[in-house]
């Protein structure tokens, strides 16, 4: 079993990086952090030095990261993914610089959503410079496609330490890796993706100041305002460029008694399962895919 420690990046391909990256501060309200590296856009939210990657070239997904405890944890889990049958490859010093992190290995899950396993992901000591006030105080989750849910968790907690939290139906598993209700969820899709990426705000009040933000700047939104009965968390969901959908949230649950948690079971069908406030619900209009094999960066 390897024990993912936390989420450390989404990296995404972007055909038009000054557009993705316009979005990301101005829009979205992110940090971008010069790094000096031609044709890669890193945007900050936290501590870490960034959450989001964009390179510039074909658009789609790159890959999803999580962190592992340290170098030795690293080996081990390469050592496990192999054994599994999984074709694991270790990034090369100029991947590891790009990405801010010490080391890492990439794989492919059982659906074909690239996966990083990384060591070293460096924090900035300097605060976050948002450029704009979302109040947005950190990367709170991503969420990732597959086509069999009940499949995806029982890969994500039979290989790794996830914990189903809750369940909506056949189409989303919500999973944990710490006390965070979640920090990964698998939502049902016909091929993998990237479903949307979670940035955590301070306050409701922020919610609602974005959703105005949002509507001035003409953004598409997809869903919400609402309230998730899931996590408890305040939701809205907005479509970026390159067919990334963003989601700002407030107020997710923290499961602190592990022992005594029992992941419930939501039917989609039913009303409010989604939304508590009964606000209208649909699937993101576009997801991101992953860039095929042969062309992805
Ligand atoms: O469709 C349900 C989504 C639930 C939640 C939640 O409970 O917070 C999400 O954030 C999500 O997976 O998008
Ligand atoms: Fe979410």
């Amino acid at each position: 079993m390897i024990e993912l420690v936390d989420i450390a990046y989404v990296r995404s391909g972007a055909a038009d990086l000054a557009g993705a990256v316009r979005f990301a501060t101005e829009v979205v309200g992110l940090e971008h952090v010069d790094g000096g590296e031609p044709g890669v856009a890193h945007l900050r939210a936290d501590g870490r030095h960034h959450c989001l990657a964009f390179v510039e070239g074909v658009s789609g997904v790159i890959a999803s990261a999580f962190t592992v405890a340290d170098p030795g944890a690293l080996a081990l889990a390469e050592t496990e993914l192999e054994t599994r049958g999984f074709a694991v490859r270790r990034g090369d010093a100029a991947e590891a610089r790009s990405r801010r992190v010490s080391e890492f290995v990439a794989f492919d899950d059982p659906f074909g959503n690239r996966i990083e396993l990384v060591v070293g992901q460096q924090t900035l000591a300097r605060p976050v410079r948002f450029a704009r006030g979302s109040g947005i105080t950190e990367f709170g989750h991503l969420c990732l496609d597959a086509p069999d849910i009940t499949e995806a968790h029982r890969f994500w907690s039979t290989t790794f330490n996830a914990r189903a939290s809750d369940w909506i139906g056949d189409a989303a598993c919500l999973m944990r890796i710490d006390e965070v209700h979640h920090k990964l969820a698998v939502f049902q899709g016909d091929r993998p993706g990237l479903c949307h990426v979670n940035f955590q705000v301070a306050e409701l009040d922020d919610v609602f100041r974005n959703w105005h933000h949002l509507q001035d700047h003409d953004v598409v939104i997809e869903m919400g305002p609402g309230r998730h009965p899931q996590s408890g968390a305040v939701f809205l969901y907005f479509l970026g460029p390159e067919g990334l959908t963003y989601e700002y949230s407030y107020g997710v649950r923290r499961i602190t008694d592990e022992a005594a948690w029992r992941p419930r079971f939501f039917d989609p069908a039913e009303r409010g399962s989604i939304d508590m406030w009964l606000g209208p619900t649909q699937k993101p209009i576009t997801q991101p895919q992953l860039i095929p094999e042969g062309i992805r960066p």
